[in-house]
């Protein structure tokens, strides 16, 4: 993984200090390639600003605002400034809201008119809440706060309305626009290319009105615009400037000209090709990138595990082979779904996606973060004492079942025999076997025993569920945790309660049913033990060996072609429309996502791309020049030296 850390300044860093430094304020975009050390530019632009400006700013009451796009990347680049009050640091939804929440009375003229707006757009049956919420907002003057859904009958703002809102009365309030721009002279944005363009627009319109006296700075790296609701590359007008940060200090040679090549052909390359990073003292790292085409008849995985033997063998790296635990290889699938069927979790992985519509992507949404309701008293609670079980940590073990067993609260009350911990430990034994690896008892025995037994609470969000199956009358008046159903959050959607509830109820049905041994891998796999992740997923990650793996053959997104980023297959006619109109598409969209998993590696890239006929791609690819690889580094079958070993 990243080490982060103080490094010497580069030719973009010096521009971006000039900038910064220059009393008349001005807008840049820093466009920054993969492994260009872009948060250490973000950093150093924020700590020359504290210590140059911090005083004068400090004493007018001014802050530097510096916007990212995760919670975790706002702790990464607090902590590198060192905590300095100066410093807003924020995500994008928290620095909006911080900005119009004092402003209540103009948040209710806008959300009265939003729920015209929907009760509009809707069915009288699907508006009558929003009916509801007008007349109260009409009743009483209610007070907005925000969470992650809306919910105006209850005073709450949404994530999506608050990327909505805001940008809409900054550029609707030239007065507020001057208060963002008193209030942070300095607006720094993190990822860039991710930033919603509505925001882009709100903080290029503040600096429209207030030129010369507010400085906002875009680092990001157009390329590496992979979600499709962001801004790719933000652009300004002549009193921009535009700074390309062009090292890579991450990939070897052999990597770095794959990636050029890949980046060179986009249309939102930022015109940037990167040069190596080099360090005084230091040589570049060895390394080598090859592609393999294979033929994709074949269903199970041997063919992958032919082309890791192979680079073990000719590069003498074992750890290509024997990399299984996620350290030292990274083998990168379009889906999800394809690493849960390798990783053998396949029905588990099905039983979060049959839902449709919102219902449906929430489920997705929170298994893909192992956060859904259902998921946490295994994820959190039984797989870790499980684990510490199998690994003899009995005091660890302990610790746990004091925290979160009503069973042993009871004892630990004075409430209950002797015989009790001696009991627990049985319970917890039999625990290990239920879930163990191999284990194909159903999740709802797995939760049967171990709340009968008193070694996890009863989440009531699971009641109803567990209920439809025998052997549960138990459950009335076994403790609870956690919020009742009717807590959750509707959200903005068109489906109705039940239509939500029966979607729900289909699901844990599926999830209930599942081997529970299939919990492990899955808990392996969200906490990066195993070597397989998403192209999506590794964003922002490097790794010493990467596999990428196009199988276009085995993907339902669309969304994505391999063949057609690589000239074996003819753009489609919605492909060809979109390019007429200038939109992304299908091979813009896979570019971007083979330049980001790509250039992961710190040492070795491997591409193994499955497809019908490899013989004539091979040869297609070869004469290609839109090949990334050079001719001698694209191999087939033959190629592979342990092919009979
Ligand atoms: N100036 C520098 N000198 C030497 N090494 C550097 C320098 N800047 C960054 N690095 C190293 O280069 C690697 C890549 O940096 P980092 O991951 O911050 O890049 P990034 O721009 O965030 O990349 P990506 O966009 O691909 O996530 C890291 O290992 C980092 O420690």
């Amino acid at each position: 993984m990243k080490t982060g850390g103080g490094h010497g300044s580069t030719e973009a860093d010096e521009q971006i200090t000039s900038i910064i430094d220059d009393p008349v304020k001005r807008a840049f975009v820093v466009i920054a390639g993969a492994g260009s050390g872009k948060t250490a530019s973000l950093v150093k632009a924020l700590r020359r600003i504290g210590r140059e400006q911090g005083t004068a700013l400090r004493g007018r009451r001014r802050r530097v605002a510096c916007i990212t796009y995760t919670n975790a990347a706002v702790e990464e680049i607090t902590a590198r400034v060192d905590a300095d009050p100066l410093f807003h640091v924020s995500t994008i939804h928290s620095f909006l809201w911080g900005v119009v929440s004092p402003f209540q009375g103009m948040i209710r003229a806008w959300v009265r008119e939003d729920i015209d707006r929907v009760i509009e757009q809707r069915s009288p049956e699907a508006a009558a809440k929003y009916v509801e919420a007008r007349e109260r907002l009409d009743g009483h003057a209610p007070r907005f706060s925000y969470q992650p859904t809306r919910d105006y009958r209850k005073g709450f703002l949404g994530h999506n309305e608050i990327l909505r809102m805001v940008p809409e009365m900054i550029i609707g309030y030239p007065r507020l626009a001057a208060i963002v721009a008193q209030s942070f002279p300095y607006v720094l944005v993190d990822e860039s290319q991710d930033t919603d363009p509505r925001v882009v627009e709100a903080l290029k319109y503040v600096e429209y009105q207030e030129r010369g006296r507010f400085c906002v700075g875009f680092f990001g790296d157009p390329m590496q615009r992979i979600y499709l609701q962001g801004s790719g590359l933000v652009t300004g007008d002549e009193t921009w400037t535009v700074i390309r940060k062009r090292q890579n200090w991450r990939c070897p040679p052999p990597v770095l000209r794959v990636i050029n090549h890949i980046r060179g052909q986009s249309p939102q390359d930022g015109d940037l090709q990167q040069v190596l990073g080099e360090e005084e003292g230091h040589s570049p790292r060895p390394g080598y990138a090859d592609l393999f085409v294979l033929p994709s008849a074949q269903e199970d995985d041997s063919l992958v595990d032919q082309v890791r033997d192979h680079l073990a063998v000719r590069e003498g790296d074992a750890l290509w082979s024997q990399g299984t635990d996620g350290q030292h290889l990274k083998i990168l699938v379009l889906e999800h779904r394809l690493a849960a069927l390798r990783l053998g979790f396949e029905d588990l992985d099905s039983a979060f996606r049959k839902a449709k519509g919102r219902t449906g992507e929430q489920l997705r949404d929170e298994y893909i973060k192992g956060t859904h309701w259902s998921l946490k008293p295994v994820l959190d609670r039984l797989i870790p004492l499980v684990e510490a079980v199998e690994d003899r940590k009995g005091v660890a073990a302990l610790a746990m079942l004091r925290s979160f067993s009503p069973r042993l609260h009871t004892f630990m009350d004075g409430d209950a025999p002797a015989q009790t911990l001696t009991e627990v430990k049985e319970a917890t034994d039999t625990l290990t076997g239920l879930l163990a690896s191999d284990s194909q008892e159903p999740v709802v025995a797995l939760l049967r025993y171990a709340l009968r037994e008193g070694i996890i609470p009863l989440d009531p969000r699971l009641k109803s569920h567990l209920s439809r199956h025998d052997d549960f009358d138990f459950l009335e008046g076994i403790r609870t945790e956690g919020p009742e159903p009717d807590d959750e959050p509707a959200g903005p959607t068109e489906e109705t309660r039940r239509d939500r509830l029966a979607m729900l109820a289909e699901a844990m049905g599926f999830f209930l049913a599942c081997p529970a041994g299939q919990l492990r891998a899955y808990h392996d796999y969200l906490r990066g033990r195993s070597p397989y992740g998403t192209q999506h997923g590794v964003k922002g990650a490097e790794f010493e060996r990467v596999l990428v793996l196009l199988e276009d053959h085995r993907s339902k997104w669309n969304k994505y072609s391999y063949e057609k980023l690589l000239g074996l297959r003819e753009p489609s006619d919605a492909d060809r429309r979109n390019i007429g109109q200038e939109k992304e598409d299908t091979a813009e969209r896979t570019r971007k996502l083979f330049y980001v998993a790509c250039s992961r590696a710190t040492r070795s890239l491997a591409v193994v791309m499955f497809t019908k006929d490899p013989d004539t791609a091979i040869r297609r690819l070869r004469e290609s020049d839109d090949c990334p690889f050079p001719a001698e580094n694209i191999h087939g079958m033959e190629d592979l030296l342990v092919r009979s070993m």
